[in-house]
């Protein structure tokens, strides 16, 4: 997704619960920023834990500093699994998915949300849900638990922002190649695979792609909505 919104012509800032990860997309973008406090208006690397408060309220105030402005494109990517049957699922393994990839998204939203009407400025927020927040998926009650909030949270967000010019749509992926869906074991992969009506995975570019949309203004009449990037399954 930073690849291709500096592509774009952004200037990014990445963040990670990974600072090195973060620090890698942002040399993957080719700019000189590739350790926090970067010089003004490169492309800058940042660290937090996006279920933690004080953390997004800091990282917020990071790039408002590196950057002279509140950011006007705001995706949130964060996310985990801790996949198991709803018969033996922890307490821990679901508080911790709601934590990372719905309190996150609630916490960056809001922070971003309150930096842009603070300042007067319009926005683009892109909340990344997945596919299983609309179906549900085996093994997985918390993860299309936390999915389906985000959807409900970026709807929400859409009707109380608009009126502050600021966008807010959710992105439901589908499988895709990434460390995430490497987890999964390989008798599900060959399962689902086969159901895909474009017959295979999908790529990040895949999803990137409609991130850049709905950050641009050839999105500039699309807010509320939940755009599935899934080769079709579960259409
Ligand atoms: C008829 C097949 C339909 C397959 C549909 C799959 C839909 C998946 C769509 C997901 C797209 C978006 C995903 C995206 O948001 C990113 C991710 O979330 S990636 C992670 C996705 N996670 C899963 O799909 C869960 C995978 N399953 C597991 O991790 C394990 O099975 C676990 C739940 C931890 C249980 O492990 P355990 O070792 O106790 O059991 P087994 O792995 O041996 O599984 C027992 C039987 O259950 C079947 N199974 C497991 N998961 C799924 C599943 N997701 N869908 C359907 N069936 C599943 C597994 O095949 C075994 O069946 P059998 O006994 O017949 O071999
Ligand atoms: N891969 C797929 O098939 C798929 C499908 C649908 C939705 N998604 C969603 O796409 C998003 C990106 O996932 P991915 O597939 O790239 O997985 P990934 O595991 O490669 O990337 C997730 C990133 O989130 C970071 N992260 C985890 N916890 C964090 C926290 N508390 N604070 C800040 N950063 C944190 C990780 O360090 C990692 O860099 C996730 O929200 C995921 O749920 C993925």
């Amino acid at each position: 997704v930073g690849v291709r919104l500096a592509a774009e012509g952004a200037t990014v800032a990445a963040c990670d619960l990974d600072g090195a990860a973060a620090r890698e997309t942002v040399r993957l973008l080719g700019g000189p920023g590739s350790d926090e406090g970067a010089p003004r208006g490169a492309h800058a690397a940042f660290q937090a834990d996006v279920s933690e408060a004080g953390a997004v309220r800091r990282l917020l105030d990071q790039v408002q500093a590196c950057f002279s402005r509140p950011p006007s494109v705001v995706v949130s990517c964060a996310g985990i699994t801790r996949d198991e049957f709803l018969l033996h699922m922890s307490e821990d393994d679901w508080d911790r998915v709601i934590a990372v990839n719905l309190k996150g998204i609630f916490l960056v939203t809001q922070a971003a949300a309150q930096a842009l009407v603070s300042s007067g400025c319009p926005g683009s927020i892109i909340n990344i849900s997945s596919i299983v927040g609309k179906v549900g998926n085996v093994g997985q009650t918390n993860y299309a638990a936390s999915k389906a909030g985000v959807v409900g949270l970026t709807q929400t967000a859409a009707r109380e922002l608009g009126r502050h010019g600021i966008r807010c749509n959710s992105v439901l992926p589908g499988f895709i190649k990434t460390p995430m869906t490497q987890k999964v074991p390989q008798k599900v992969l060959d399962k689902v695979t086969g159901m895909i009506p474009m017959g295979h995975m999908g790529d990040p570019e895949d999803v990137a792609d409609v991130v850049a949309f709905l950050a641009s203004e050839d999105s500039g009449y699309i807010t509320g909505a939940s755009v599935e990037v899934t080769g079709g399954l579960f259409m």
